[in-house]
């Protein structure tokens, strides 16, 4: 695991972006990994600023959202979908045809699973990942549990996920799903580049478990550590436990 510690978001945001239209430039038709969450925002606005100016194509780039809420259908805004439409797709020039997305609203959750997995094979896995970390060490929607899954499954949603999802469903609490589909642990790790961001204090101790402490399906997150090429990007507050 290479650490980085920026001084601020801000920073670390426009650097990553600049690695992605690094890697889209060095090799055109990119498998991208994508969060969504808070965490990538300002990563998404450097990209369209950069988009902007001339200075990322993303005619050939091909991206796997790495989550989707289960009964959630993608024209719903609480959905992922929706916020990768607000914050990337609808402001660049990928073709519709080379955004792959979990289906939040099949009747058959296991069917969707297994057609999301044979999408991502047949791209030849992801190329690099971006992820994000949830305070409780989760990795896109794999939970801390007693055992973890190796790939797209169905899953529950922890109370402190479906917390910080709030806002996704007009901060109403009923609004938010119990369950969601999710890339797993395999298909993550086996991106041949992975780069992780995390900001600020409440990720603090999410970072330290990831980073120091035990390989553990109680710490998702924690996997990263026998990824041969993973990079963790920071904020002085997220590193504050390291
Ligand atoms: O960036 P946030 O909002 O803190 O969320 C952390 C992580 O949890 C998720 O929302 C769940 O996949 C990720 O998309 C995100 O990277």
């Amino acid at each position: 695991m290479r650490i980085r510690v920026f001084d601020s978001e801000r920073e670390a945001a426009a650097t990553c972006a600049q690695r992605i239209a690094r890697a889209a430039a060095a090799h055109p038709s990119l498998v991208l990994g994508l969060p969504t969450g808070r965490t990538p925002l300002n990563v998404y606005r450097e990209l369209v600023e950069l988009f902007t100016r001339g200075g990322l194509d993303w005619a050939q780039v091909r991206t796997f959202n790495l989550d989707e809420f289960l009964g959630v259908s993608a024209d719903d805004a609480g959905s992922f979908r929706a916020y990768m439409e607000r914050h990337l797709f609808q402001h660049v020039n990928l073709s519709p045809a080379h955004i792959q997305f979990l289906d939040g609203a099949v009747e058959d959750a296991e069917a969707e699973c297994a057609r999301y997995e044979a999408r991502l094979a047949e791209a030849g896995g992801l190329d690099l990942v971006l992820l994000g970390l949830g305070s409780n060490g989760h990795l896109a929607f794999n939970e801390p549990a007693d055992g973890l899954r190796a790939r797209c499954h169905r899953t529950r949603l922890s109370r402190q996920t479906r917390e910080a999802n709030l806002m996704l469903f007009g901060d109403d609490p009923s609004r938010v799903p119990m369950e969601a589909l999710t890339l797993g642990m395999a298909s993550i790790l086996q991106a041949r580049q992975a780069l992780l961001l995390a900001f600020g204090e409440a990720k603090a101790e999410a970072v330290r478990g990831m980073v120091e402490g035990p390989v553990s399906p109680r710490c998702p997150a924690s996997f990263l550590q026998l990824h041969p090429d993973v990079e963790v990007w920071l904020d002085p507050a997220a590193a504050r436990a390291l």
